[in-house]
């Protein structure tokens, strides 16, 4: 167990993310996927395959951060405008940049609509809410599209392991139930707003689809 995991520092990575003009800075963006590997992995090696597989982004994407064009990888915008100048993205398969920097934060921008679905259902959720059902929606309606049936299986099989709502907001470590709901509730607009950002970029640069 992650003694020193809160909600409260996932929320404050994401919330750090914004410039004052809207861009996203990668630094903090990939500060809070750390702190979700850290609370996964005290949810049990079952979530292994999924955090070594965050992990290995972030990786990849602090790789660049501190090579000597660690610069231009500031924020996304930055990132995409670079990486575009410089045509060191696969827009196909097969092409000799797999690992863009656009294409492994891709990955992780859609998870991120899955965490804000999640995150959403369990500040509405009521004492009844399975956290498995929860999860299992949002998955369904965000990340599972771009899964092969194995992985989509073995997220499910993971997914029946996650410890009942009251147990889940305890790990959450952000004071009682309705502290939680309440952190939720002002935290969630700020992780929306790096999305949607992120999301409108992409799109403005066809950048959605990349395999
Ligand atoms: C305080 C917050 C409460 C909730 C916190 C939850 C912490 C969750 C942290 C991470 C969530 C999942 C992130 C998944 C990233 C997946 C990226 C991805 O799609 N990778 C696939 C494609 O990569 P490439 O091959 O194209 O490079 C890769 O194939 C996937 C591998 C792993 C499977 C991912 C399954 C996702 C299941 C989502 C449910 C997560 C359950 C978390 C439990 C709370």
């Amino acid at each position: 167990m992650a003694d020193s995991f809160s909600l409260h520092n996932v929320l404050d990575k994401f919330k750090l993310c914004l410039s004052d003009n809207k861009e996203v800075y990668i630094q903090y963006y990939i500060a809070g996927w750390r702190e979700l590997v850290s609370f996964m992995n005290s949810l049990g090696s079952v979530f292994y395959f999924i955090s070594s597989d965050v992990v290995k982004k972030i990786q990849i994407l602090d790789n660049y951060l501190t090579d000597e064009n660690g610069p231009q990888y500031l924020t996304i915008q930055s990132m995409v405008k670079y990486e575009l100048d410089n045509k060191l993205v696969d827009l196909t398969k097969g092409g000799s940049h797999p690992e863009s920097g656009c294409r492994t934060l891709l990955r992780l921008h859609r998870a991120l609509l899955w965490l804000q679905l999640f995150l959403e259902s369990l500040r509405t959720s009521t004492e009844e809410s399975k956290t498995s059902a929860l999860c299992s929606e949002a998955y369904n309606a965000s990340l599972a599209q771009y899964h092969p049936w194995i992985i989509r299986k073995a997220a499910g099989v993971a997914l029946c392991t996650l410890p009942g709502r009251d147990a889940f907001f305890d790990v959450m470590n952000a004071g009682s139930h309705q502290d939680v709901i309440t952190l939720l509730g002002e935290a969630l607009p700020q992780i929306s707003e790096v999305y949607q950002i992120t999301q409108d970029l992409y799109a403005k640069n066809n950048l959605l689809d990349l395999p």
